[in-house]
């Protein structure tokens, strides 16, 4: 917003326009009364994004202020929309009572809600962290942390000072928020926000936050130190409040994990389907069986980091194992899981202070299930000989103190009682029955008016503005004894109501009572809080082994329903799946059956170049591979009969459709980017999948680029590598290329009809069936049938190669001569033959020609 000169404003614009000043970036929800006002360019933002009317305000100066506003018991939803949007939102409040206010309240912003820092339970996907990612410069390092403020997960690294890995790593983080100093000028910051919508916001600060000291005290770099409070300090500056539930730093290094580039991760599908973004379709959406949203976060998790360490992998095969072996051990802890509710942001929220009592109620409900699970796990252990962490307490005494103070139907609000139960807190039951007896007292008024007076329909009502009265019919009040005490208080159409001195005594002994019962409700409340607060570690630590069993077991189910096998994982570099699936797009298929195929490459074979025609299977056997891969390595079963795997440290794909992934550049920039990205960092434990790469350029420069890319990964990388193309000539390069060998999938012809079978054989394909598939593609007749001429003619030609006076453009036959010579040629099929005449057909690659003819029969069908 624009500097403005406030004198001219009215005192509470004037202070509107300060605290402004602080918040520029946010939009600032102004409390006023029982609304939240927001004013000038944030009014017109909110109204537009929230679709709510904007209107003005008098504010001392010549012109209305423009304005909108939200009652603030539903702010709650509007919030949430901006937030969605990447908006920050500060909320101010009056922070003295108006009562005692000299001149105007006093407000200040109490907290800013950022993207990155929802804490509130709707707002976020319960089964997604939600991480606020920062970064942090040094000499030859970048410093990346990030933090789930709902769980109090925080993380910390060091990378490399690499742009790329960098860009790549916050997006793996999949934050919400990126927070940086202003002064960190690199171009993947633009990259972030502009292409990827990332919020990013500012915190120069990386000196120390009081009381923040042990979350970094085992860290011996001073760099990771740093990294962690630039986040810290963001966090308590705009949440300003305590945040205990914090957990100590866990450092990490990339290297620790299988590597697999953004791009990678989004191609293969592992968190969300490519087209329409939905988890339904990925492989985290197959693997995620979890009762608990813990659990679902850890596979999540893990999906993204899939492990290198042997034993970690297969210390987590052996429990998958266990739980498949037990199944009615597996089936009783699944039971108890039910119950166990969001631990981690039940802590969270209950180290916030805005955990309410049916938080509590959560989470008493939950700890009655650990020790039944514990008992189950310790059988387990002992049985099955597995390594199940037990190292996490039953929680008794915490147990105990919930269920003897949380009522089991206590409200959501804190303020209006019926959140201890009877019999916890002596004095809080004395004013349970000083209130009770009082209500007693006046039912038995009731009774003893009634038959003093003779009136039956006499009765006791309240009402806010004079409490308990006693009302009679007017057609009744000559029935009421003179001597009665009644004073007359209010006099409706049909009735009259009157107050007692006595009646006046009891309310404000039940009024009192009830006062401070619930006041004294709400003390207690928050001192039970506090005490749960002290397990906060505990329960944390808890959290976390519940959702690591929870993912195992999810493991297991989805390993057993879906006839997936244990890997043997191999220090050779030998790969031998038996009749392997692409998981997913095997549980999908509904009216066909997936037709299983083996990977084999031998300690004597790196790459596999797959032949085969297009829709055949090659993109979705590759993918197999990387799948099964990545299941094996988080330490789930595998899709096949069985599987040998050596562990992969890396995973390079090219695979689909083209990528946005740097913007401005085209599909075969981006292809040579990638291919150059696997070239350079990939090793001989690495996995490469490359699909048709070359195929986005003229096709000697494709081939010439293909063959080449083969052969220096051969030579020179060793990587485990698949490889598909369309340019048959490639397959030649088995009689050169030692660690090199063909396969294809079959397709079968019969009188012309294409029939795909799937079957991935060795050895390669014999023809490219292109033309049969336009033929499924329902191309015009006569297309076809010119492009099956042109191919009989190019494949007759030794040099595979068309001279120009082969191939007459005058000769093209699509339509009889009597067609033709009826109707004089229209001005859209001139256009059609001069663009024949003028194209340059050895100049196009078969990409091209197809869309060429695509376009031209598109003018023809529009002349109908
Ligand atoms: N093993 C299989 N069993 C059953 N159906 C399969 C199998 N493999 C692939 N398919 C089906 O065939 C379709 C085409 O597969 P895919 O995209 O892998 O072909 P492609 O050979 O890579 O094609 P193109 O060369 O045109 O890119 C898939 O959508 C899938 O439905």
């Amino acid at each position: 917003m624009k500097s403005i000169d406030k004198s001219n404003y009215t005192p509470m614009m004037r202070q509107y326009l300060t605290i402004k000043e602080q918040y520029n970036d946010s939009l600032l929800f102004f409390r006023l009364g029982d609304f939240y006002e927001l004013f000038f360019d944030d009014a017109h933002t909110a109204s537009e994004t929230l679709e709510i009317a904007l209107t003005g305000r008098e504010a001392g100066t010549k012109e209305r202020v423009p304005m909108c506003g939200v009652p603030y018991h539903s702010a709650e939803g509007y919030i949430q929309r901006l937030i969605d949007y990447g908006f920050k939102v500060a909320i101010c409040e009056q922070v003295e009572d108006p009562k005692e206010a000299k001149g105007i309240v006093k407000r200040d912003v109490v907290r800013l809600i950022t993207p990155g820092t929802v804490m509130e339970n709707g707002f976020i996907d319960e089964r997604t962290n939600n991480f606020i990612t920062t970064i942090t410069e040094f000499e030859t390092n970048f410093g990346v942390a990030y933090c789930d403020l709902t769980t109090g997960e925080l993380y910390v690294s060091l990378l490399d000072k690499n742009e790329k890995r960098l860009l790549d790593e916050v997006l793996s983080v999949q934050g919400k928020e990126l927070v940086v100093s202003k002064s960190f000028d690199h171009e993947s910051i633009d990259t972030l926000k502009n292409h990827y919508g990332l919020t990013v916001s500012y915190e120069s600060e990386i000196s120390p936050v009081t009381g923040y000291h042990n979350l970094t005290s085992d860290l011996i770099d001073s760099r990771l130190t740093a990294t962690i409070n630039r986040l810290i300090n963001y966090l308590v500056n705009t949440q300003k409040r305590n945040l205990e539930h914090i957990q100590k730093a866990k450092i990490y290094s990339v290297h620790e994990y299988l590597k697999m580039d953004v791009y990678s991760k989004r191609n293969l599908e592992i968190s969300e389907t490519l087209r329409s973004k939905t988890r339904k379709g990925s492989l985290l959406w197959l693997v995620d069986q979890s009762q608990t949203a813990m659990g679902g976060r850890l596979i999540k998790q893990w999906l993204d980091r899939p492990l290198i360490d042997k034993q970690a992998i297969s210390r987590r095969y052996d429990i998958v194992q266990a739980f498949i072996d037990d199944f009615i051990t597996r089936e009783e802890i699944k039971k108890s899981l039910k119950n166990v509710y969001d631990l981690e942001r039940l802590v969270g929220r209950i180290s916030y202070g805005t955990a309410n009592a049916r938080d509590l109620m959560q989470l008493k409900s939950s700890l009655s299930e650990i020790p039944f699970i514990k008992e189950q796990l310790k059988t387990l252990n002992k049985e099955q000989k597995t390594d199940v962490n037990l190292d996490f307490d039953t929680f008794d005494p915490l147990f105990d103190l919930l269920d003897e103070s949380i009522n089991e139907e206590a409200p959501i609000s804190l303020k209006d009682g019926g959140l201890i139960k009877d019999g916890f807190n002596e004095e809080l039951d004395k004013l349970r029955d000083a209130s009770t007896n009082g209500r007693k007292w006046i039912a038995e008024l009731v009774a003893k008016e009634k038959e003093r007076t003779g009136i039956k329909s006499l009765k006791v009502g309240f009402n806010k503005v004079f409490g308990y009265y006693i009302e009679i019919r007017k057609t009744n009040m000559h029935l009421l004894p003179e001597d009665s005490n009644y004073e007359r208080k209010q006099t409706l159409t049909n009735s009259e109501r009157f107050i007692t001195p006595e009646l006046k005594e009891k309310e404000s002994m039940i009024l009192g009572a009830d006062e401070k019962a619930m006041s004294l409700e709400y003390e207690l409340f928050v001192s039970i809080r506090d005490k749960v607060k002290q397990y906060m570690n505990e329960l944390q630590k808890l959290a976390k082994r519940i959702a690591e069993i929870d993912a195992l077991i999810s493991f297991s189910l989805v390993s057993e329903e879906n006839r997936f096998v244990r890997p043997k994982l191999t220090d050779k570099r030998h790969v031998d799946i038996k009749n392997g699936r692409h998981p997913v797009v095997e549980k999908v298929m509904k009216d066909s059956v997936y037709v299983e195929n083996d990977v084999t490459m031998d300690g004597n074979t790196d790459l596999l170049l797959i032949t085969g025609p297009n829709m055949s299977g090659k993109s979705t056997y590759m993918r197999q591979m990387a799948l099964t891969v990545i299941l094996a390595q988080v330490g789930c079963f595998v899709p096949a009969d069985s599987a040998t795997l050596p562990i992969f440290d890396k995973i390079f794909t090219r695979i689909g459709a083209s990528d946005d992934l740097i913007s401005g550049q085209s599909t075969f920039m981006v292809e040579m980017l990638e291919a150059n990205n696997a070239i350079l960092n990939a090793t001989a434990d690495s996995l490469i999948i490359f699909d048709e790469i070359g195929r986005g350029t003229a096709t000697y420069d494709g081939m010439a680029l293909a063959q080449s890319i083969i052969e220096y990964i051969h030579e020179n990388i060793k990587a485990k590598t698949m490889f598909s193309t369309h340019y048959h000539e490639l397959t030649n390069l088995e009689e050169s290329l030692k660690r090199l060998k063909n396969v294809h999938v079959k397709a079968k012809e019969d009188n012309g009809e294409l029939t795909f079978l799937h079957k991935v054989e060795f050895g390669p394909t014999d023809k490219s069936y292109g033309i049969q598939v336009a033929k499924l593609a329902e191309l015009p007749v006569t297309l076809i049938k010119r492009s099956e001429a042109i191919l009989k003619r190019l494949e007759s030609n030794k040099e595979s190669v068309l001279k120009e006076d082969d191939y007459n453009l005058f000769s093209l036959d699509f339509g009889t001569e009597e067609e033709t010579a009826l109707s004089p040629l229209s001005q859209e099929e001139q256009e059609v033959l001069e663009t024949l005449e003028n194209t340059n057909i050895f100049e196009l690659t078969p990409i091209e020609a197809m869309n060429t003819l695509y376009k031209l029969q598109n003018k023809l069908k529009s002349n109908k």
